[in-house]
C-alpha cells in the first residue's frame, strides 16, 4: 500500500514538472529580438510591421521582412488607430491564463518536491533484510549455508570456548533444560580486545548448535529520530522469538550500552538512553527458556552502564584476549589450511615473531603470505612469504621505489646501527633480530627487536634499557656528523623514550623520590609548562619534581648509550658498512658483527635467517601490547 502510494507520488512529481516545461516551451513564440516600443512605432509608421498579436499589454510582432520582436504596449491609447492607419493586421489573443489545475500544481509543486525527498530519505534509512518500515531492525539473519563456523574455526581461546559450550547443548535442546529448571544465561558479554574472534565465538555456537544467528550491531539503533532504536529492538527480539532457539549477536553494544547520565551525555542523547531501556525491558521480559540467547561484543566493558550487567541480564562475561604464543600458532593453523602452503613453514616461529596479534592480524599475515607467493607465480605459500607478510605488517610495505642519496643511506645506517649496537650492549634488553635501512611505511630505517617470549611485564632494568636504544640513533648521528648535521629522524625515538620515562615516573612508581603513586591524567594537556605532567591535580611543587625525575632518568640513560657508542665505535662503523653493502642485515650476522668479526654474507632464503629459539616459556595469562616488539624506527622529518 505504502509502495503504491510513492510510486503515485513520484508519478505525479514528474508528470506535473514535465507538464510545467513543455507548457512554458509551448508557449514561447520564437523571437528573436526584443524591440523598444518607440522602435516599435517607428517601423509602425514606415510601414515596416505585416501584423501585431495583441495579448493583454503584450504585443508580438512580425514585420514584413519576416522577423518577429516582442515589445509591451506602455499604455499608449493611440496604438489601434495607428496600426490601422497604417494598414497593420491586427490580432488579440486572451491572455494567457493558467489553468485552475495548473496554478494548484505550481503552488504545490515545492511541497511535493520536499515530500518526495522526505519519503526517499524514510525509504534509504529503513532496514536493509528485514524490509517493512522505519522502526524495524536492522538485524541480519544470516543464512544457514553460512553458518558453517564451529569450533574447530576458533584457535587460541580455550577458555572462553570452554565458558560457552554449554550454551550449545542447550541451544540444541532447550526443553531438555526447561524440565530440569536448570537456569540458563540469556545474555552473554564477550570482551575483549579487537579482531580476537569474538564474532567468531558467537558464530561457532550457532554453527554448532545448529541455530539461527542474527546479527547487528549497536551504532545500527542510534538513529537520529528518536523512538526508531527503542522500536528497532522491540522488533528484533520479536523476530528472534519466531525463530528461537536462536541467537541474537550485537557487536559494538557500547554504542547504545554506554553508561546512562554520565559525562558526555547531553540532551541529544535521548534516543540512545530509550534504545537502552528497550533492550533492558526486553532482556528481562523474556525468561531464557525460550531459546533466544544474546551474545553482546564489547572491547570495554568498562564504560557500560551497570544495569546491563545485572543478574538476568548480561551478567555473564566472557574474556577474550589477544592470544599468547600458543594460541597464534592454533590460529596461523587454522589459516594456513585456506592457502596451498610449502613444507617449510613452520608457523612456530612466525607466532613467536608476532607478540600482540590478533587473530584477525594473524589472518592477514596468511593472507599477505598467499598475495605475495602470488605476485612472484608460486605454486605455495613457503616460509619466506609468511615472514615477508609479517614484517609488512608489523613494520609497513617495503618502497623501493623511494629515492634516497647514498649521503642519506649512510647517515640512517649509521643511526640504526647506533640502535642496534646499545640494545644489544645493554643489559635485559631484546635481542635485534634484524636491522634495514630499506625505507618501510613511514619509516627510513627500522631496527627490529624480537623478545624471546611474550611480554606480560617490563622490568626497570629493561625499561631504562629500552630508553638508552632509542637514544642510540641519535647519539650515534651525532657521533659521526657532528651536532649541526643531526636529523630530525629521531623525532618518534626521542618521542618514545620520553613516554616512557613518564610513565615509569609517574605511572609505574618507578621513582623513589615521588613513590609508588599515579600521578595526573591519562592523556591530559601538559600542566602548566611541564611537559612531564598530564592533566591538572598535582600541585606545581610536584609537577617540578616529576619533571627533574623524568629528567634525571632520560639523562642517565643517554649518558649510558653515549658511553656504549664510544667504547665500541670500531663496531657502529663496519655495522653502516655491512648496512651500506646489504641494506638489510640479519641476526647472524648482527651476531658476528657483535663479536667484532668480519659479518657473514647474508643467507639467501629469509626463512634460514630464522635462527631455531628455544621453546618459549608459557603459561603466563594477562596482557601483552603490540609495542612489545619494539622496532626502532627512523621517521623523517615532521612524519610521526
Ligand atoms: N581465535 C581465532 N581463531 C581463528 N581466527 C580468528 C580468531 N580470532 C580472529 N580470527 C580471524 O579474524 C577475523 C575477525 O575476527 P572477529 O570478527 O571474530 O573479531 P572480533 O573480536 O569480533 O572483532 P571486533 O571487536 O573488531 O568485532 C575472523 O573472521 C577470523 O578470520
Ligand atoms: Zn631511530
Amino acid at each position: 500500500m505504502k509502495k503504491y502510494l510513492f510510486n503515485v507520488l513520484i508519478f505525479c512529481v514528474v508528470i506535473g514538472g514535465a507538464y510545467l516545461i513543455y507548457d512554458r516551451v509551448k508557449s514561447t513564440p520564437p523571437i528573436q529580438d526584443t524591440l523598444a516600443y518607440s522602435d516599435f512605432i517607428s517601423k509602425v509608421k514606415h510601414g515596416q510591421v505585416e501584423r501585431v498579436e495583441v495579448s493583454g499589454q503584450m504585443l508580438s510582432v512580425r514585420t514584413s521582412d519576416g522577423q518577429n520582436y516582442e515589445t509591451f504596449n506602455p499604455g499608449d491609447g493611440h496604438l489601434i488607430d495607428d496600426l490601422l492607419s497604417a494598414g497593420v493586421q491586427i490580432r488579440t489573443v486572451p491572455p494567457q491564463q493558467e489553468t485552475l489545475l495548473m496554478r494548484i500544481f505550481i503552488s504545490w509543486f515545492p511541497m511535493l518536491l520536499m515530500i518526495l525527498v522526505l519519503v526517499i530519505y524514510m525509504r534509504r534509512t529503513q532496514s536493509g533484510m528485514g524490509g517493512g518500515g522505519f522502526g524495524k531492525s536492522k538485524a541480519k539473519l544470516l543464512e544457514e549455508d553460512k553458518m558453517t563456523v564451529h569450533f574447530s574455526d576458533v584457535a587460541g581461546c580455550e577458555e572462553a570456548k570452554e565458558e560457552v559450550a554449554e550454551l550449545v547443548d542447550f541451544l540444541r535442546d532447550p526443553q531438555k533444560f526447561q524440565k530440569l529448571g536448570g537456569q540458563i544465561p540469556r545474555g552473554i558479554l564477550m570482551v575483549g580486545p579487537p579482531g580476537t574472534g569474538k564474532t567468531l565465538i558467537a558464530r561457532a555456537i550457532a554453527g554448532e548448535a545448529g541455530v539461527k544467528f542474527f546479527t547487528i550491531s549497536g551504532s545500527d539503533f542510534v538513529e537520529m529520530f528518536v523512538g526508531v532504536g527503542a522500536s528497532r529492538v522491540r522488533d528484533m527480539f520479536a523476530q528472534a522469538k519466531e525463530h528461537a532457539p536462536c541467537i541474537i549477536f550485537i557487536d559494538e553494544i557500547d554504542a547504545v550500552g554506554r553508561q546512562r547520565g554520565g559525562p558526555g551525555m547531553g540532551g541529544g542523547n535521548d534516543e540512545r538512553e530509550q534504545t537502552l531501556n528497550q533492550l533492558l525491558v526486553e532482556m528481562d521480559g523474556f525468561n531464557g527458556n525460550e531459546g533466544v540467547i544474546v551474545i553482546a561484543a564489547t572491547n570495554r566493558a568498562d564504560v557500560l552502564d551497570k544495569a546491563l550487567l545485572r543478574p538476568g541480564r548480561f551478567d555473564r562475561q566472557v574474556n577474550v584476549g589477544l592470544p599468547d604464543v600458543r594460541g597464534r600458532e592454533q590460529i596461523l593453523n587454522v589459516h594456513i589450511k585456506k592457502v596451498p602452503a610449502a613444507a617449510d613453514v613452520e608457523l612456530k616461529y612466525i607466532a613467536r615473531g608476532t607478540p600482540g596479534f590478533s587473530g584477525a592480524d594473524l589472518a592477514n599475515v596468511v593472507n599477505e603470505a598467499a598475495l605475495f607467493a602470488a605476485r612472484s607465480n608460486k605454486q605455495e605459500v613457503n616460509m619466506s612469504d609468511l615472514e615477508k607478510a609479517k614484517d609488512k605488517i608489523l613494520m609497513g610495505a617495503e618502497r623501493h621505489t623511494m629515492v634516497m642519496t647514498d649521503e642519506d643511506k649512510l647517515l640512517t645506517a649509521y643511526h640504526e646501527a647506533g640502535h642496534c649496537i646499545v640494545g644489544q650492549k645493554s643489559p635485559d634488553h631484546d635481542a635485534v633480530y634484524k636491522v634495514s635501512i630499506m625505507p618501510r611505511g613511514r619509516a627510513l630505517g627500522i631496527t627490529m627487536f624480537l623478545p624471546d617470549r611474550d611480554q606480560y611485564s617490563a622490568s626497570k632494568r629493561k625499561l631504562e634499557s629500552q630508553i638508552a636504544s632509542l637514544f642510540g640513533g641519535r647519539i650515534a648521528e651525532l657521533m659521526i656528523y657532528g651536532g649541526d648535521r643531526v636529523t630530525t629522524g629521531a623525532s618518534n625515538d626521542i618521542e618514545r623514550a620520553t613516554e616512557l620515562a613518564r610513565n615509569m615516573v609517574t605511572r609505574w612508581g618507578f621513582s623513589e623520590k615521588l613513590g609508588p603513586l599515579v600521578y595526573g591524567e591519562e592523556g591530559g594537556q601538559p600542566f602548566m609548562g611541564h611537559p612531564g605532567v598530564q592533566g591538572s591535580s598535582v600541585s606545581s611543587n610536584v609537577a617540578q619534581l616529576i619533571d627533574e625525575e623524568i629528567r634525571s632518568v632520560i639523562d642517565r640513560n643517554y649518558q649510558r648509550a653515549e658511553t656504549i657508542l664510544q667504547e665500541n665505535i670500531v663496531i657502529l662503523h663496519k655495522m653502516a658498512d655491512a648496512l651500506m653493502k646489504w641494506e638489510t642485515i640479519d641476526r647472524l650476522q648482527i651476531e658476528d658483527l657483535m663479536a667484532g668479526k668480519d659479518p657473514r654474507p647474508p643467507v639467501e632464503d629469509e626463512d634460514l635467517q630464522v635462527s631455531k629459539p628455544s621453546e618459549p616459556s608459557n603459561g603466563v595469562q594477562g596482557k601483552t601490547d603490540k609495542k612489545a616488539i619494539s622496532a626502532t624506527t627512523n621517521k623523517p622529518a615532521g612524519q610521526v
